[in-house]
């Protein structure tokens, strides 16, 4: 440990002693210790970069000032006890936020040179590129099939239409590449490819998952959100997601929130940890948070003394 860290890791032991203690806390203080663990300086590119970003529901404010850097073609965790603001937070990544009407959000988000909270963003398009997998799998009551090439056809990226089948111009061989390739990716073709036009409803619940991030995977995006995916699933089935996290990051941004602080040590190469409240505390390499964390707050949320 460095000399700066061991201060502020002193000074952090302090501060949650004073706090215990029932003494007021210099906000300065405090302030200017999170502003330090919060910085997390990586090597390569930066695919989402937000600052200041704080949300609102009605009177409650859910998230304070969240400004991180998130890098290119990795995995990056989310994790704090329940209620901190993780998946308000995730939601603010491709705008999700703006579904629900109680939330009101500020700051920036740069995705691709652009903060896409800016008038005129395309949200559809935004949502192609930053695409969402929910906690409990959610396929359409379709065929596997159709599962992965609804959301293309839809956007008129693939045309099976009945006119263009007549007029022999269809786009059903680009269809059926489109579902292996997704479905290859997402390791579920060897278990589906003799069922594509199966009720994807007849699947298991973790083959569900899987075709949910083959569904995702289809619009062709460049960021993966993921909101607890393998939580409604049995270890056989999450183990097999949290191997593919580990797969698509190499092609793949990916942030993902998890109430598993193992899975976050296993499958991500950087953490960050919103305490109650909803701030952002600390974020770095997660060997850093799990082995040696600057607060003293994250070190007893991670030993499990609270959360
Ligand atoms: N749709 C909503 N309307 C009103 N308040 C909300 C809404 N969603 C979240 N909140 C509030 O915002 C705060 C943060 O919630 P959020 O779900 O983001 O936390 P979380 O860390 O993801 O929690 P959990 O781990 O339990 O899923 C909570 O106090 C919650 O009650």
């Amino acid at each position: 440990m460095s000399d700066s860290q061991a201060t502020s890791k002193a000074q952090s032991v302090e501060t949650t002693n004073q706090q215990s203690a029932g003494t007021t806390v210099e906000g300065e203080t405090q302030e200017k210790l999170r502003d330090e663990w919060v910085q997390y300086d990586f090597d390569g590119e930066t695919a989402i970069k937000t600052q200041d970003v704080n949300v609102h529901y009605g009177d409650e404010h859910a998230l304070h000032d969240i400004s991180m850097e998130i890098p290119k073609n990795s995995v990056t965790a989310l994790i704090g006890p329940s209620g901190c603001g993780k998946s308000t937070f995730l939601r603010c990544l491709n705008r999700m936020n703006d579904r629900i009407k109680a939330a009101s959000v500020s700051g920036e988000v740069e995705f691709d040179g652009k903060n896409i909270y800016d008038d005129g963003t395309n949200l559809v398009e935004l949502r192609k590129r930053v695409g969402q997998v929910f906690q409990s799998p959610n396929p359409f009551p379709k065929s596997i099939r159709e599962n992965i090439s609804y959301g293309p056809r839809k956007h008129g990226d693939i045309d099976v239409s009945l006119l263009s089948r007549l007029l022999g111009r269809d786009d059903r061989a680009e269809e059926e590449e489109l579902v292996e390739r997704c479905l290859r990716q997402a390791a579920l073709w060897d278990e589906v490819n003799d069922r594509l036009d199966d009720n994807a409803l007849g699947l298991s619940g973790g083959q569900q998952q899987r075709l949910c991030i083959a569904r995702a995977l289809a619009t062709d995006p460049e960021v993966l959100l993921m909101d607890e995916p393998a939580s409604a699933l049995d270890p056989i089935a999450t183990s097999r997601i949290e191997d593919l996290i580990n797969d698509l990051s190499d092609d793949y941004t990916v942030v993902i929130v998890t109430h598993n602080m193992q899975q976050a040590a296993r499958i991500s190469d950087q953490t960050a940890v919103f305490l109650t409240g909803g701030y952002l505390v600390e974020y770095d390499d997660t060997d850093k948070i799990f082995e040696n964390p600057e607060s003293q707050r994250v070190e007893d949320y991670i030993t499990g003394k609270f959360g």
